[in-house]
């Protein structure tokens, strides 16, 4: 499990992270979204004890890192995949982190088999790999010490389609065997088909922390597309009905505030053939959107 209560970081006149509280509980694969800047890294770095709270706990099941530090077999994390030592090889790294944590040498053929580094791979220089094979490895050291918790930044940056489906099915798994998986990202698309709860932040503040549905369930309401070669009749009819009517083409309008139910309903009843009646829901991607635009920090088209 994940605490985190009150958390701040200033960087001098910089909040990085404002007053942040949240829970992560284990069993789900919890996405950690934000724009660009909103203090996902920060937040991630705290809780691993490689950066000093200004205010406020940051723990990872029940202890904060900074006053004892625990290892790989508490806590497993992916933050860079660039910062490991190019001149070894894969298996040399692994076994160096085994090593420092007193993690038997076994485990890391088991974990390079795990994510699929070959044998020839593991022998190769590390800075001759590409960066879905550095991420590989990265995740290889986070699983070393078979740990409870797991963080990743940004893991799926860079990775081929192949690849995002590995990692994907990976957190569901680690996040099935019952451990805490924890996955920052600003892309709302990448989390979408990852995660199954939510904790939002911009500003370094919170904005949401909760399921994948309910967030959801927070952008605009349906809009009901209907087709229809009375498009014109049927959209009087639709507006003495309350309906907010924007006619799209000739024959097709984009409804609000009817459902789609009724809008074949009143087409029924006034006998106009209907070619298209659909309902589109906000996506999750703009629903995300719409909650942080007040956090963006270079928004488009904006110069300062
Ligand atoms: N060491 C530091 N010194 C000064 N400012 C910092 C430092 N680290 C982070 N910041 C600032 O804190 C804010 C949050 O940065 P952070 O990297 O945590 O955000 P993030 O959500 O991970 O963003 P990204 O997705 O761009 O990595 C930014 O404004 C950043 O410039």
């Amino acid at each position: 499990m994940i605490e985190v209560e009150q958390l701040t970081k200033r960087y001098g006149p910089t909040t990085a992270v404002r007053e942040l509280s949240f829970t992560v509980r284990p069993g789900h694969v919890t996405g950690f979204l934000g724009p660009n800047g909103a203090g996902k890294t920060t937040t991630l770095r705290m809780l691993l004890g490689l950066v000093e709270p200004s205010g406020g706990t940051a723990m990872v099941s029940g202890h904060s890192f900074r006053r004892h530090p625990r290892g790989l077999r508490h806590v497993g994390a992916l933050l860079d995949a660039h910062d490991v030592h190019g001149g070894r090889s894969a298996r040399a790294h692994l076994h160096a982190l085994a090593r420092s944590n007193r993690i038997p040498r076994a485990r890391v053929d088991e974990v390079l088999a795990e994510v699929g580094l070959t044998e020839a791979a593991a022998r190769r220089r590390v800075g001759s790999f590409s960066l879905g094979m550095k991420q590989r490895l990265g995740i290889a050291a986070a699983l070393l010490g078979d740990p409870p918790v797991l963080m990743f930044d940004e893991p799926l940056n860079g990775l081929d389609p192949e690849g995002v489906l590995w990692v994907r099915g990976l957190f569901r798994r680690l996040a099935h065997e019952g451990r805490t998986v924890f996955v920052s990202s600003h892309l709302m698309s990448e989390m979408e088909n990852t995660a199954d709860e939510l904790v939002v932040i911009g500003r370094g503040q919170l904005i949401a922390a909760e399921s994948l549905t309910e967030f959801a369930a927070r952008g605009t309401a349906p809009t009901v597309t209907v087709r229809s070669p009375h498009a014109g009749a049927l959209a009087v009819v639709l507006e003495s009905e309350g309906a907010v009517v924007a006619p799209y083409d000739e024959e097709t309008l984009k409804v609000d505030g009817v459902s789609a139910v009724r809008v074949g309903e009143l087409a029924h009843e006034h006998r106009f053939p209907v070619w298209e009646l659909a309902t589109q829901t906000a996506s999750l991607e703009t629903a995300f959107m719409e909650l942080t635009a007040d956090s963006v920090e270079y928004a488009a088209g904006e110069t300062r």
